[in-house]
């Protein structure tokens, strides 16, 4: 198995790592639970800059320091990209102390008892801080995104993807809640605890494919497919842009076989025609419809604008080799016409907001909301009782008295109001209503983008409200014409995405995304280190069959509960098995 011993985390090119104590830092509080552990807002005793530490959980772990970790800690050190988040150190503490000082003492030194795991230290990794996650900030009462906003965020996901992509890493677990936004208006990918890095052919090495929370994974992985591109982060993305117009998850299956259904009526069934190979992937006949069906995403999403509609028609497309790459999406007429997308740092600043925060909240008000309903119907039910005859006793005949001595029940406030239309969210609205209704089921399943988080799936409804527009004033770079695209194919020699549609680098459009394709490459200005925008103006871990560990399935926007389908932890499977 690969895992290092404690301590040996054998990080070369930073000697430096790991030599910090953990007190070198305040916590502040608790911003995040994942499948790893805790992760928290903290400050830097001696310069008072803002952090996040997120914890290393190695509870679980009988056999040293868990794999994903030193997965995420490797791939992590390598990608520096504005939009990939920055890992800055790793520090340790001796025996737990940050876990004592944040949860309370256990022992006197700080160290736990020892019989498992026992007396040994953590280890956190200490992250930039993000004021948000795309989920947390989506799900704060009254959101809305406008088209411009939403353009905004597409590109900086694509841009930090294109960058992982060529600089061959598949990120394998891109959700709303693994896309940390700050206040000003920077989206970077983070948690690449289930990333790995890919070589055109892998060395012939099968991956696993129970990769990618449910709701966001492409048809080939559910077919079981275990040679795989970065075309699986693409379908993904799609999920998620869809998600953002539409105001809910578009897919929201409870099993892998209920997510390949509602793929295939959404994107029709596939054969050999459309997607050639695809009879020979494992689970093709098992799972393949009786009855061919046929695409309908034109028609589902209809109240899109055009080129959103192409966008998303290319990136959800059931054969791989054919989806659309984040260079060629970049590319796409939608971020290049009006509306453009907005700069970000013009993009207004919220309370911070976190999927475990705001997950939290939801829940305190539920809690409330059933309080009080119990409240006003015990209250309700004493005033009944003080109305019945004495004679009765509180026994009296089965029916009904005849005089109405029911009020109305006790009004329920329905939950927050969400954004992208229409209802406030609440316990499920009947069907016919679209976004913003529903509610989760319980547990939290992954949820949507301001909008009815979980829900199944109703109907397609209401588009999202148009930003304004906002155009670029004549003469500006970035409304220089386009010349030709000239990118090089495929990956990993992506190229770099310096002049963006094929203008010559840090040329037309101002636009550059990624890098050359030399493995990693030092950030800067003129490449995708520095990112540049247009002149706008304002408006788990178990040995998969890739010999690694992995974590699976695991939350969608919100976090389902471990042990559902959603979640479906490799890790949780290992201790299982164990
Ligand atoms: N650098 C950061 N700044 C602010 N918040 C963060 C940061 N990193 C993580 N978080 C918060 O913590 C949450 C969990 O972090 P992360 O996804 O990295 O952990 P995980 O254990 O891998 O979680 P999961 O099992 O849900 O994938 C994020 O959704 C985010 O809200």
């Amino acid at each position: 198995m690969a895992v290092a011993g404690p301590g040996q985390l054998n990080l070369d090119e930073t000697p430096n790592w790991g030599s910090r104590s953990v007190d070198c830092f305040e916590k502040i509080e608790q911003i995040g639970e994942g499948t790893y552990g805790q992760v928290y807002m903290a400050k830097e005793k001696a310069t008072g800059e803002i952090v996040a530490l997120k914890k290393v959980r190695m509870d679980n772990e009988k056999e040293g320091f868990p794999i994903t970790a030193i997965r995420e800690i490797k791939i992590l050190k390598k990608l520096k990209h504005a939009n990939v988040i920055k890992l800055k150190e790793i520090v340790t503490s001796r025996g737990d102390k940050m876990e004592n000082d944040f949860l309370g003492p256990e022992k006197e030194d700080g160290a736990k008892p020892v019989d498992d795991n026992k007396f040994k230290g953590s280890i956190y990794m200490v992250f930039e801080y993000m004021d948000h996650d795309l989920t947390g900030l989506s799900d704060r009462p009254g959101m809305r995104f406008t088209v411009p906003q939403i353009k905004c965020y597409m590109k900086q996901l694509l841009t930090g993807l294109h960058y992982c992509h060529i600089n061959q890493v598949l990120h394998r677990d891109i959700k709303g809640s693994n896309l940390l936004i700050d206040n000003n208006g920077n989206l970077k990918l983070a948690d690449f605890g289930l990333a790995r890095s890919f070589t055109n052919d892998n060395n012939g090495q099968p991956l696993t494919n129970r990769v990618i929370t449910l709701w966001y994974r492409p048809p080939e992985l559910l077919m079981g497919s275990t040679r795989y591109s970065p075309a699986v982060d693409m379908w993904s993305v799609g999920c998620i842009f869809a998600e953002l117009l539409h105001g809910k998850p578009i897919l929201p299956g409870r099993t892998e076989i209920e997510q390949l259904t509602k793929i295939f009526e959404l994107c029709g069934s596939p054969d050999e025609s459309i997607w050639p190979g695809v009879s020979k992937l494992t689970y093709f006949h098992k799972f393949k419809p009786e009855r061919p069906m046929k695409r309908r995403v034109k028609d589902v999403f209809k109240h899109f604008d055009r080129n959103a509609l192409e966008l998303l028609e290319r990136m959800l497309t059931l054969d791989p080799a054919q989806r659309v790459t984040a260079k060629d999406a970049l590319d796409g007429e939608y971020f290049w016409v009006d509306p453009l997308p907005c700069l970000p740092s013009s993009l207004p600043k919220y309370e911070a907001s976190h999927e475990f925060q705001t997950k939290k909240k939801r829940q305190q008000q539920r809690q409330q909301q059933e309080e009080l309903a119990k409240r006003q119907k015990t209250q309700h039910q004493q005033a009944h009782h003080q109305r019945l005859p004495v004679a009765q006793g509180g026994h009296g005949p089965r029916s009904a008295p005849s005089q109405p001595s029911h009020g109305p029940p006790p009004a329920i406030p329905s939950g927050p109001g969400h954004h992208y239309g229409a209802g406030a969210r609440g316990p499920g609205g009947p069907p016919g209503r679209h976004l913003n209704q529903g509610r989760p089921p319980a547990g939290g399943n992954p949820g949507g983008y301001g909008a009815n988080r979980g829900g199944p799936a109703g109907p397609y409804g209401i588009p999202p409200p148009q930003g304004g527009g906002y155009t670029a004033p004549p003469g500006m770079p970035g409304q220089a014409g386009r010349a030709p695209g000239t990118y090089g194919a495929g990956y990993p020699q992506g190229g770099g995405y310096g002049g963006g549609r094929g203008l010559p680098m840090g040329s037309g459009r101002g636009q550059q995304y990624g890098m050359p394709n030399s493995g990693v490459l030092p950030q800067g200005p003129g490449n995708f280190g520095g990112q540049q925008y247009m002149p706008q103006q304002p408006p788990n871990s178990y040995i998969d069959v890739d010999g690694q560990y992995a974590r699976a399935n695991h939350s969608g926007f919100g976090a389902p509960p471990p042990g559902s389908p959603h979640r479906g932890d490799y890790r949780q499977q290992q201790q299982q098995q164990r």
